[in-house]
């Protein structure tokens, strides 16, 4: 090989390494202990850093390959520079064993002097140490390039290193070590958490899934967890840094919208926006143990201890029904019939007023059952345009529309062929689908739309509605053979206002939805929760914490001052309707106290203060103030004129 110009080294990190070396007693001549660790001791180290080795093994490899017949090799070492593998020509490997470049030896700075190993692990960074830059003389017929392996905290845990004859200098050596010590890294990142919302993140969509893109692991609750390298630097803050912040603080999206927008059947990248300012694009994963993308249910007993921020093998908090268990006789009652029927081909029917959790339920049916590992795919029948379900549900054919939709498109029941098929709204599918939608139930067949073939799916049907369906039947509106058809088994999703358990439930959420902090709710509060009627149920309840959490900031307590107008108004008109009742008591001074003449003025300026606090944790940016506050931006606009 031609030898290249020698690269333009960093003399002040040598001349550093160099003082170093010598403040350990070595001296450049001296003979150095070469002998390895014994095969049992080198077992051992092995096993300590099992994962590492994992990892880097196929990595070394790969880099071989594109180094190989140069007189190098290619080097895996522990944190403390101890080598673990090692790959590499023949005729240099012989070379190299004669300065213990081989299994077992270690190349810590304090052992061997400046070496490319030795620095990095001492810098923290990749170091080039090229021929007489090492500090024993008997090193000086190397080139050696290496990068360190950190961990999600930044934490040295190996280095990777391609060493050779110096004569074999490369120039781009340095940075195909320092890309298979990134791709290392990713990979380890990837392996490191289970139960986690992983980021995909660059600010080029065509980036991600390279190894510039930024990878940030969330709690399902939306707590930070940690960030590759690349995702550190993106985001501009320090691991430390980012141990305070969630999703919703870092990307501007609460975590539930990333849920919302991966229910979607064919969900594309995820357009953000940085706490910075600057946009993104992302792509989300839920990795659970047995890689589902599932809700953020956590148990009453992880309550307790919250998630931890460390790796791992930690809890395995997401699953199906036994995460719904929150002590409501009722709702016991409803898991435990659906759990009779799982995987017996029995269709559910639930039943429950809007936000009552049933798209919840069905989904950790459909966790629980055989097909967990099949898709889940729901379909809301009361939001898709009448004109449009059919197409949705049943797909089409090139050539089946004119215009735009000219491409054929697979419709949602295939798309959940293997796995469940969720018809929330059943009530609302169009009088003649329901006929098409028996005959896929029954004959097992679809036909997409402008195709004359048939083609079988296996589909378990899950459906919900609102609405009393024998009196959609008695009106004409619902046909009486598809609701014999689907009505197996039928559940009723009790109301939040029956609900037993609604102080477990709220904790829960705040636990969920609290990032890093825990809150509490005040009791005066908490007595009107078990006061009010909840007509929107889980979301309304969910909504209003997540706005109390904002509006607490730094206080721990959610209180009825960080309450919005609207819900104060409504226990307002409770009270007033049954002022005798007295249930909430005068003297916890509860919402006597807000009906005041100010009180108006004063939850105005509440409002005004939250979306003000909203608006610098997003930098100043309203579309992700407007979309993290869950109003439109016209709103924000209206409620703080001099924004305009
Ligand atoms: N047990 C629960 N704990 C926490 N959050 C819940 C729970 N059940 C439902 N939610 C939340 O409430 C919201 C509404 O839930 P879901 O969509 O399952 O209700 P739904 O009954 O299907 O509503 P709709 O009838 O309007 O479609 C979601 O954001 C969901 O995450």
């Amino acid at each position: 090989m031609q030898q290249e110009t020698v690269p333009n080294l960093n003399n002040s990190i040598i001349e550093t390494a160099h003082h170093r070396s010598r403040t350990y007693g070595l001296d450049p001549c001296s003979d150095v202990d070469l002998s390895p660790i014994d095969r049992r001791s080198l077992s051992g180290l092995i096993e300590q850093n099992r994962l590492l080795h994992t990892h880097a093994v196929p990595a070394m490899e790969t880099l071989y390959q594109q180094i190989v017949n140069t007189h190098n090799m290619v080097i895996l070492t522990d944190a403390k520079g101890v080598i673990l593998h090692s790959l590499g020509d023949d005729d240099f490997l012989e070379k190299a064993n004669r300065v213990a470049l081989q299994s077992g030896a270690t190349w810590s700075e304090e052992c061997k002097g400046t070496n490319a190993i030795g620095t990095a692990i001492a810098e923290a960074k990749p170091a080039l140490v090229h021929a007489d830059q090492h500090f024993l003389q008997a090193n000086h017929f190397l080139t050696c390039s290496a990068a360190p392996i950190t961990d999600h905290a930044g934490n040295v845990i190996g280095v990777l290193d391609v060493s050779g004859d110096q004569r074999s200098f490369h120039k781009h050596t340095m940075a195909l070590v320092r890309m298979s010590a990134l791709m290392v890294e990713n990979q380890l990142f990837a392996a490191a958490f289970e139960d986690v919302i992983t980021l995909h993140f660059h600010a080029r969509a065509e980036f991600i899934g390279t190894l510039m893109e930024g990878i940030a692991s969330f709690t399902p609750g939306g707590r930070f967890i940690a960030a590759n390298r690349a995702g550190l630097f993106q985001l501009g803050l320090t691991f430390a840094a980012l141990q305070s912040h969630t999703f919703s603080s870092l990307f501007g999206l609460p975590v539930s919208a990333l849920f919302d927008h991966y229910r979607t059947a064919a969900p594309g990248l995820l357009d953000l926006c940085l706490h910075s300012g600057v946009r993104v694009f992302g792509r989300a994963q839920l990795r659970l143990a047995n890689n589902h993308f599932q809700h953020p249910i956590i148990s009453a007993r992880e309550e307790s201890h919250p998630a931890q921020t460390n790796p791992a093998h930690s809890a395995r908090r997401l699953s199906g029904l036994r995460y719904l268990r929150t002590g409501d006789q009722q709702l016991e009652a409803v898991i435990d019939k659906v759990t009779r029927v799982l995987g017996k081909d029995i269709p559910i029917m639930i039943m429950g007023e809007t936000g009552t959790g049933k798209e919840l339920l069905a989904q950790a049916i459909h966790n629980d059952s055989p097909r967990a590992q099949g898709p889940f795919v729901p379909v809301n029948c009361a939001s898709i345009p009448e004109t449009l379900i059919e197409s949705e549900l049943f797909g089409y054919e090139d050539g089946a529309f004119t215009g735009a939709r000219k491409k054929g498109a697979i419709g949602k029941i295939l798309q959940a062929n293997g796995g469940t098929l969720f018809l929330d709204e059943i009530g609302d599918m169009p009088f003649p689908l329901q006929a098409r939608l028996l005959r896929v139930l029954q004959e097992r067949m679809v036909t997409p739309l402008g195709s004359g073939k048939s083609i079988p799916v296996n589909v378990e049907v899950i459906c919900a509605t609102n609405h009393n369906l024998r009196d959609r039947m008695a009106q004409g509106l619902f046909r009486e053979d598809l609701y014999y058809r689907l009505n197996g088994l039928v559940v009723k999703l009790p109301p939040l206002r029956e609900r037993t358990d609604l102080e477990t439930v709220v904790n829960k959420i705040l636990t969920t939805d609290g990032g890093n902090k825990r809150y509490t709710v005040a009791p005066e509060l908490m007595q009107l929760f078990l006061q009010h009627k909840w007509p929107g149920n889980f979301r309304q309840l969910t909504n209003l914490l997540r706005t109390g959490v904002v509006m607490a900031g730094d206080e721990s307590e959610i209180g009825l001052q960080h309450m919005p107008d609207d819900f104060l108004d409504d226990m307002r008109e409770v009270q007033a309707a049954a002022p005798a009742a007295g249930e909430i008591a005068p003297a916890s001074g509860a919402i006597t106290g807000s009906v005041t003449p100010c009180t108006g003025a004063r939850l105005e300026d509440m409002e005004q203060a939250l979306i003000v606090r909203t608006l610098e944790a997003h930098g100043g940016n309203v579309s992700a103030t407007a979309r993290a506050l869950g109003v439109s931006r016209n709103t924000i606009y209206r409620k703080l004129p001099h924004l305009k």
